[in-house]
C-alpha cells in the first residue's frame, strides 16, 4: 500500500542509505509534469481528489503556457514492489526545462545523484533533451532512459529506445517504456529509481554544507530556500551563513516538501528540503550558494555558484507616462523572487521614462513581460530585444553598451558581441534549410551527426544577436516545426557591426536605434524608414525620414506637407460645432508623441517595435 505523509519519517532521521535525489529532464512538452502529477498519485503524497494537472507548477502562467519555470523539489515515500516494508524517501526536483533557464537545470543537477531522462515516444529525443543529458553526465549522474507517451498511437517506441540506447550507451531493452497520463509503467519506473540510483554519500560529523538549488519569493512568509544538505546537519534556530556573501540568518524553520511544507527539527546528510529565514528577497539566498552553520561552519564551499548574467536587454516604458510608479513598483516586487531580473530607470526622447530591463534570454522577456501586463494590469511598449555589446575605443577606453542608442560615437578600435554554440536537431531532410538559414545569420558550422538514419543533430556556432531577432520562428517556419534549438553562450567575437539611427526632420529617434552588422545596415534601415512612412501622417510641413549610420544617410523617405484643416467643411456660425471638432483634434493630439518637432502617433511605435522583423515576441 502506498505510504501516505503520516507515516514519512523524521527527516533528521533518514538514513541517507535510504534516500534517491533524482530529477527528470526532458524537452518542453514531453511530459515532466504530467510524470511528476503520477508519482504525486502513486506514492500516496497527494489524494486523488485533491489532485490537479501539473500540481507543481504553481505560477498561473506556468499552468496557462503549460511550462515549468521554477523548479520545486518533493518528497515522496515509496516502498519498492519486492519489499514493502523497506520505505525508501525519494527526493524529487522538479527542474524547468527552458534554455534560459539552463542555470537553475545545472543547479538542481547537482542536488541529485540521478536522472530521469525522458523523452515523447512519438518525438523522439529534441535539442532540449541533449543540452540536458550531457549537463547530467558533466554531473555524473545515474541516468534512467525512459520513453514516455507509449499510450499514443503515433508512438514509436523501438525505434525511439534504439536512438536513446545509442545515445547513452545502454542497451535498447533497458529503456522504460511509461504513460505518464494512464500511469503505466510509473510504478516499476520508480522501483529503478530506488535499484539504480545511487544513494547520497556525505560526512555525518563535518560541519554542515548545504547548496541552494532554489529560492522563491511567498508573499506570506518570505523567501523560502531550497536545499540539498552534502555534510553535516542543518538544525532549527541555528544561525547559519551564506558561503558567498557571508550574510548570516537564523533558521527560523526546516523542513521538507510532501509537497506541502512540514516543518521539522533538521536535515541531515543527502536530504532534500526547505528552509526560511526571514529574508526578504531572492537576491539574498541565491541559487547555487553554500549555507553552513554560523559557528563550527564549513571553510570550502561546495562548487558551481554564479551569478545570474543578463544576457538580453530591452527598454520598458508604459503607453500612457503616468503609470510609470506602478512600473517601478511592479518591477521591484517581480524582482523580489527572481535573482536574474535586472532593470534601472532610463529615458528616452521618444518614448519618455522607462526602465532597461536585463533577461537571461527571450523566454524570460516574454514571461516577465506578459506578468507585468497581466498581473500588475500595465499597458507596456517594449523596444527590440538588444544584446550587450563591448566597445574597445582608439584611445583606450571601453565602454559596454546594453542599449543601442548609447553605442559610443568617434573612433572604435574593436566591437564585441556575444556568441553561443547552438544545437539544433531535426529531420535530415531540413538539412539544406537549416544550413542556408544559419549562413544567413553569420553561423559557423562546427558539425553534424546522425542520430538515426532521418534525423541529425547540427552544431553551429552564431552570434547571439541573431538568434535574438525571430530565429526561432524562421527555424520553425524552415522546418515544418519539427526543428528543435539549444544555444549556450561561449564567450565573445568581434564583428563589424555599425549603429543605425533614424532621424525624423534631422532628430535622432533614440527607440529605433539598433547595432547591425554593416552588411545587414542598409536592409534595416531601408524596411524601417519605409514602414514608418506609412505609419506617420503627414504633418504641416515636409518630414524627410532618414536611415544613418553616423552622418551617412544609408535610406531616405519623405512625408509631404498637409495642413489639416478640420473646420474647413464647417463654414457658417455654428461655434459650438466648431469647438467641439476642435477638442476632438486635440484629444488626438493627446495619444501624439512629439519627435523634435514631429508628431509620430504612439501606434506608430507599437507598429514598428512589434514587428516580427525587429525582434518580435519571444516565443518557446
Ligand atoms: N497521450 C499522452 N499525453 C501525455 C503523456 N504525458 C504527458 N502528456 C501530455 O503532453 C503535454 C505536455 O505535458 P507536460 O507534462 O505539461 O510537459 P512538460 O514536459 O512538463 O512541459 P514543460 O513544463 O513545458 O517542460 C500535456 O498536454 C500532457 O497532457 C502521456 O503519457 N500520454
Amino acid at each position: 500500500m502506498p505510504a501516505t505523509p503520516n507515516n514519512v519519517p523524521e527527516p533528521s532521521r533518514t538514513d541517507p542509505a535510504l534516500i534517491r535525489n533524482f530529477c527528470i529532464i526532458a524537452h518542453i512538452d514531453h511530459g515532466k509534469s504530467t510524470l511528476a502529477d503520477r508519482m504525486l498519485q502513486l506514492t500516496g503524497v497527494v489524494e486523488q481528489r485533491q489532485m490537479r494537472a501539473q500540481y507543481l507548477d504553481r505560477m498561473d502562467i506556468e499552468r496557462e503556457r503549460g511550462i515549468t519555470i521554477k523548479s520545486q523539489a518533493v518528497r515522496l515515500p515509496w516502498a519498492p514492489t519486492h519489499d514493502k516494508t523497506d520505505t525508501h524517501i525519494l527526493n524529487m526536483i522538479d527542474t524547468p526545462g527552458h534554455v534560459d533557464f539552463t542555470y537553475e537545470v545545472s543547479r538542481s543537477l547537482a542536488a541529485c545523484e540521478g536522472t530521469i531522462l525522458l523523452v515523447d515516444a512519438a518525438q523522439g529525443i529534441e535539442a532540449q533533451t541533449l543540452a540536458n543529458l550531457y549537463l547530467a553526465m558533466e554531473n555524473d549522474l545515474k541516468i534512467i532512459p525512459v520513453l514516455n507517451k507509449i499510450d499514443l498511437p503515433a508512438a514509436q517506441p523501438e525505434k525511439f529506445s534504439e536512438e536513446l540506447a545509442n545515445l547513452i550507451g545502454c542497451d535498447p531493452e533497458e529503456v522504460l517504456k511509461v504513460s505518464a497520463k494512464t500511469g503505466m509503467g510509473v510504478e516499476a519506473l520508480l522501483d529503478r529509481v530506488v535499484e539504480q540510483i545511487p544513494a547520497p554519500v556525505g560526512v555525518k560529523d563535518a560541519p554542515a554544507r548545504a547548496m541552494i538549488f532554489d529560492s522563491v519569493y511567498d508573499s506570506y512568509r518570505g523567501v523560502v530556500t531550497y536545499v540539498r544538505v552534502v555534510d553535516g546537519q542543518l538544525n532549527k534556530r541555528e544561525r547559519i551563513r551564506m558561503m558567498s556573501t557571508g550574510a548570516t540568518h537564523e533558521l527560523l524553520e526546516i523542513g521538507t516538501n510532501s509537497p506541502e511544507m512540514l516543518a521539522a527539527d533538521g536535515l541531515g546528510v543527502g536530504e532534500v528540503g526547505y528552509l526560511i529565514t526571514g529574508v526578504k528577497d531572492v537576491r539574498q539566498s541565491k541559487v547555487g550558494d553554500t549555507i553552513t552553520s554560523l559557528h563550527n561552519g564549513a571553510t570550502e564551499a561546495l562548487g558551481g555558484y554564479k551569478d545570474p548574467k543578463p544576457m538580453v536587454f530591452s527598454g520598458l516604458y508604459p503607453l500612457d507616462g503616468s503609470d510609470y510608479p506602478e512600473l517601478r513598483d511592479a518591477l521591484d516586487k517581480l524582482q523580489l523572487n527572481d535573482a536574474a531580473l535586472v532593470y534601472e530607470p532610463e529615458t528616452s526622447a521618444a518614448l519618455g521614462f522607462g526602465f532597461r530591463v536585463g533577461f537571461l534570454g527571450l523566454l524570460h522577456l516574454d514571461v516577465i513581460r506578459e506578468r507585468l501586463e497581466r498581473e500588475f494590469g500595465l499597458d507596456l511598449i517594449a523596444t527590440a530585444p538588444n544584446v550587450v555589446y563591448r566597445v574597445d575605443m582608439e584611445d583606450g577606453s571601453e565602454h559596454v553598451v546594453t542599449n543601442p542608442s548609447e553605442f559610443p560615437e568617434g573612433k572604435i578600435d574593436k566591437v564585441y558581441e556575444p556568441v553561443v554554440r547552438a544545437t539544433i536537431l531535426a529531420p535530415s531532410e531540413f538539412i539544406g534549410s537549416i544550413m542556408e538559414l544559419c549562413q544567413t545569420r553569420r553561423g559557423v558550422l562546427l558539425g553534424m551527426d546522425y542520430l538515426s538514419e532521418d534525423r541529425v543533430e547540427i552544431r553551429y556556432t552564431l552570434p547571439l544577436a541573431e538568434i535574438v531577432f525571430d530565429f526561432f520562428d524562421q527555424l520553425k517556419s524552415k522546418t515544418r516545426g519539427y526543428a528543435s534549438l539549444d544555444y549556450e553562450p561561449t564567450g565573445e567575437q568581434t564583428a563589424n557591426l555599425v549603429k543605425v539611427d533614424i532621424l525624423l526632420h534631422g532628430d535622432k529617434v533614440d527607440a529605433f536605434s539598433a547595432i547591425t552588422h554593416r552588411d545587414a545596415a542598409y536592409a534595416y534601415g531601408v524596411r524601417l524608414v519605409a514602414k514608418l512612412r506609412e505609419l506617420i501622417p503627414r504633418q504641416a510641413f515636409e518630414v524627410p525620414i532618414q536611415a544613418a549610420i553616423g552622418s551617412r544617410v544609408i535610406a531616405r523617405e519623405t512625408i509631404r506637407a498637409i495642413r489639416k484643416d478640420v473646420l474647413a467643411k464647417c463654414y457658417g456660425g455654428d461655434i459650438s460645432r466648431k469647438r467641439k471638432l476642435l477638442e476632438k483634434q486635440k484629444e488626438g493630439k493627446k495619444r501624439m508623441k512629439m519627435v523634435g518637432s514631429v508628431e509620430v502617433p504612439q501606434e506608430a511605435f507599437i507598429a514598428v517595435l512589434s514587428s516580427d522583423e525587429s525582434g518580435g515576441k519571444a516565443k518557446k
